[in-house]
């Protein structure tokens, strides 16, 4: 395999850099993004910042590209052959787009959780362990140690801590969601993207995730694909309105929600269509 000629930091640099950028407010910049499946143009000249330390909520209606745009941003696109893109996502001064980028890297730094929990079929604390291993983290304290504080931030671990070594199946859907929060937060990611992830939960569990999403906050910079219109002005900071493709208008929740600038955000977001 061909070496990368752009890499994703090393987590040594991270932590140094990561407290410079606490002042900067922006963690990914989106230049004139398209995404395209063969000649289906899934994401139209897509052009705005994404903030740190933010939730960002990405509404619009059944396939008008708000999961294409999200599995962009990690390259999670790569995986479909008929994919491509064109434009830019810049991170850290790193296009993301890069042919060279080591997407592996990538993915641990911008994390992924999906619509459905998708747990391994393995035990809750092997959930967990199972990439820091293929990484290299082999002792057990030191793995016990992030198995812990990733349960504790995913605001699970009082519910499993005497089950760790019973399979994740046998945990709650909403349970199980939060492992996979967890599971993803165990690769010290700085950027959570969230596909719809409760969703497919009863309403106390998606109530618990989105708890969970406020308080990551302090420490990620969370995307977040919603098709719950109050869920986006529950817990999102910024959105931005999706249609057929094109970023209709993004701005403060707050504005897009009371005042939104344009005729087809209003008629979204009230009802209208969709
Ligand atoms: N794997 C794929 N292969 C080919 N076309 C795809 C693929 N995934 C999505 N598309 C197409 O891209 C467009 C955008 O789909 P996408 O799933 O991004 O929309 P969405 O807004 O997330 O929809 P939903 O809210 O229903 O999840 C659609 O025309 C869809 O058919």
């Amino acid at each position: 395999m061909m070496a990368s000629t752009i890499t994703i930091e090393p987590q040594t640099n991270k932590n140094k850099k990561r407290e410079i950028d606490k002042q900067k407010d922006t963690i990914l910049e989106i230049k004139d993004l398209s995404i395209f499946y063969g000649d289906n143009q899934a994401v139209k000249h897509a052009t705005f910042d994404i903030d740190e330390h933010a939730i960002t909520a990405l509404i619009g209606p059944s396939g008008c590209g708000k999961s294409t745009f999200l599995r962009g941003i990690n390259r999670m696109n790569d995986l479909i052959p008929i994919a491509r893109n064109e434009g830019q996502i810049i991170y850290e001064d790193i296009n993301l787009l890069d042919k060279n980028i080591n997407t592996i890297a990538l993915r641990k730094e911008i994390g992924m959780v999906f619509q459905k929990p998708n747990p391994f079929p393995k035990s809750v604390y092997n959930n967990i362990t199972h990439a820091l291993k293929f990484y290299g983290k082999r002792k057990k304290k030191q793995l016990d140690e992030v198995v812990e504080e990733s349960l504790r931030k995913a605001a699970l671990w009082d519910e499993v801590k005497d089950r760790l070594h019973e399979s994740a199946f046998s945990l709650s859907g909403g349970q199980q969601q939060r492992l996979c929060i967890a599971r993803t937060l165990a690769m010290k990611p700085n950027v959570l993207l969230l596909d719809e992830p409760s969703s497919a939960l009863d309403p106390i569990s998606n109530a618990k995730i989105e708890e969970l999403i406020l308080q990551l906050k302090e420490d990620y910079s969370i995307i977040i694909v919603t098709h719950n219109m109050q869920q986006a002005s529950r817990i999102s900071d910024k959105t931005a309105f999706f249609l057929n493709g094109s970023v209709i208008e993004y701005d403060e929740t707050e504005k897009i929600f009371t005042n939104p600038a344009h005729g087809k955000t209003e008629d979204y977001i009230s009802g209208r269509f969709g």
